[in-house]
């Protein structure tokens, strides 16, 4: 039996990227502003002060960004709508000229035979929503459900492929529980109403896709394995809150109609109860789950950690990217086998994968080297490989990300593209992970 590697004959090779880290033009013809457009321009948020009014400007360069797609074979790419753009005061009134611009992009993928998955919510909330409650307001499960609708109707003729949300997880921990992410709250009582709020907005989504939608809709999750620093039973226990608080928190409603019990006992005494019918509406049949993966943590008990009391340990012998995060490509094996064998092996994308390492800047004859980036993506796809051998329903791979952007609060500091984006020029520069990339799939993984 030979040992070159070889993907299923169907296997979907894509990359991802989001509205708010490259689109700019917020605010351009007839767009309302995002929860992040607020962020961003409220000094001390985004470090540098860096901001997504530019990005990678590609709201005006699509049309060059979809060509560079086409260089690099991408069969796929994952975008995200914003959806103040479509809807600038998020309810009613829909804006010809920015959901004209999704529109187009489609087409423009489609011609080049790209597949376009789209997310409907990437964490650029409309402002005005915000100042209504936002993830706060069960009201919001109706207003978003009322978004995918004009989006499914508009586009479910040519996209194929739908996720609600992206990272329900993040929205909660940094937007409302630690205030690093927009809206910037800092409140456990407030975090757990928004990410319940975030889970029936998605199943309100999906029931309007499963009367109007004709393909295939799903919801994105970052997972992150936690494995105990220590065989102590603190260690253990705050491993296992970790892991509910971050993993099981929003499959485990999704598939099983309910909250892992130990989220009681991350939140303590800001632990609402929920209402049954809530379930029902959030535990809607999905088509798949997407996957996003960046690290593990080995986790120790910490008390003074609040709320979950359960800290990471940094690895003396391992290798760490520039948001400080490992490099353990066992973590997904062992995190996709956990989804398999927990939630009944369900059709699974990876929906974001990728570092950001030091790059080098554009070196003559316009090469970009990043051999670290090479390594990560050759260990994670070689880590996928064995899953899939094993059984795992792994049926599509999506690179974090197609270009250098706006990394959050980072800003433009930390570099996860395998394209060099020169953000005073917005020229694109293919980086050598990009050529490697090309390869990968045009080998459909014999490179690897
Ligand atoms: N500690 N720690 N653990 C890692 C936790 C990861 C949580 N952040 C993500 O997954 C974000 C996801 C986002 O979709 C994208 O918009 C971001 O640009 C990438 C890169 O940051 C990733």
């Amino acid at each position: 039996m030979s040992n070159a590697i070889e993907f299923p004959k169907n296997f979907l090779w894509g990359a991802s990227t989001s509205a708010y880290q490259i689109e700019g033009s917020p605010l351009a013809d007839g767009a309302g502003p995002s929860i992040w457009q607020r962020f961003a321009h409220s000094p001390g948020n985004i470090r540098d002060g860096d901001t997504g009014d530019v990005a990678c400007d590609h709201y005006r360069r699509s049309a060059q960004d979809v060509a560079l797609m086409r260089e690099i074979g991408l069969q796929a790419y994952r975008f995200s709508i914003s959806w103040s753009r479509v809807m600038p005061s998020g309810r009613g009134a829909v804006n010809p000229v920015g959901i004209g611009f999704y529109d187009e992009l489609v087409d423009r993928l489609l011609a080049q035979g790209i597949k376009p998955m789209v997310t409907l919510f990437h964490w650029d909330l409309p402002e005005t929503l915000d100042n209504q409650g936002g993830w706060l307001n069960r009201d919001i499960a109706d207003w978003f459900a009322d978004y995918a609708r004009v989006m499914f109707e508009r586009l479910d003729d040519r996209v194929t492929s739908w996720a609600t949300l992206n990272e329900p997880w993040v929205v909660s921990d940094g937007g409302y529980l630690n205030g690093t992410l927009a809206p910037g709250h800092h409140n456990r009582f407030e975090a757990p109403i928004a990410a319940h709020n975030l889970l029936r907005a998605h199943g309100a989504a999906v029931k309007v896709y499963r009367e109007v939608g004709k393909h295939e809709i799903g919801l994105v999750v970052n997972l992150e394995p936690k494995y105990p620093a220590s065989e102590s039973a603190a260690d253990q226990q705050a491993a296992a809150r970790g892991h509910a608080y971050m993993n099981g928190q929003f499959l485990d409603p999704v598939f099983f109609g309910r909250y892992p019990e130990k989220m009681k006992d991350v939140y303590g005494d800001a632990w609402p109860e929920w209402p049954a019918e809530d379930f029902e509406l959030i535990r809607q049949r999905l088509d798949f789950i997407g996957v996003n993966y960046y690290t593990r943590s080995v986790t120790r008990d910490e008390p003074s950690a609040l709320p979950v009391r359960a800290v990471a340990v940094r690895q003396p012998l391992a290798t760490y990217t520039e948001t400080g995060w490992e490099v353990y490509a066992r973590g997904l094996s062992d995190t996709l086998e956990w989804v398999a064998a927990r939630y009944g092996n369900p059709p699974l994308y990876i929906t974001e994968n990728g570092a950001a390492f030091f790059d080098p800047p554009v070196a003559e004859g316009g090469r970009v080297h990043d051999p670290l980036r090479i390594d990560y993506y050759q260990k994670h796809l070689r880590a996928i490989h064995e899953v899939i051998q094993k059984g795992v329903d792994v049926r599509g791979y999506c690179a974090w990300s197609l270009l250098d952007n706006l990394e959050w609060a980072h800003g433009f500091s930390k570099r996860f593209g395998i394209v060099h984006v020169n953000f005073a020029t917005q020229e694109r520069t293919l980086k050598d992970s990009a050529y490697f990339y090309r390869e990968v799939i045009a080998t459909n993984g014999a490179v690897l």
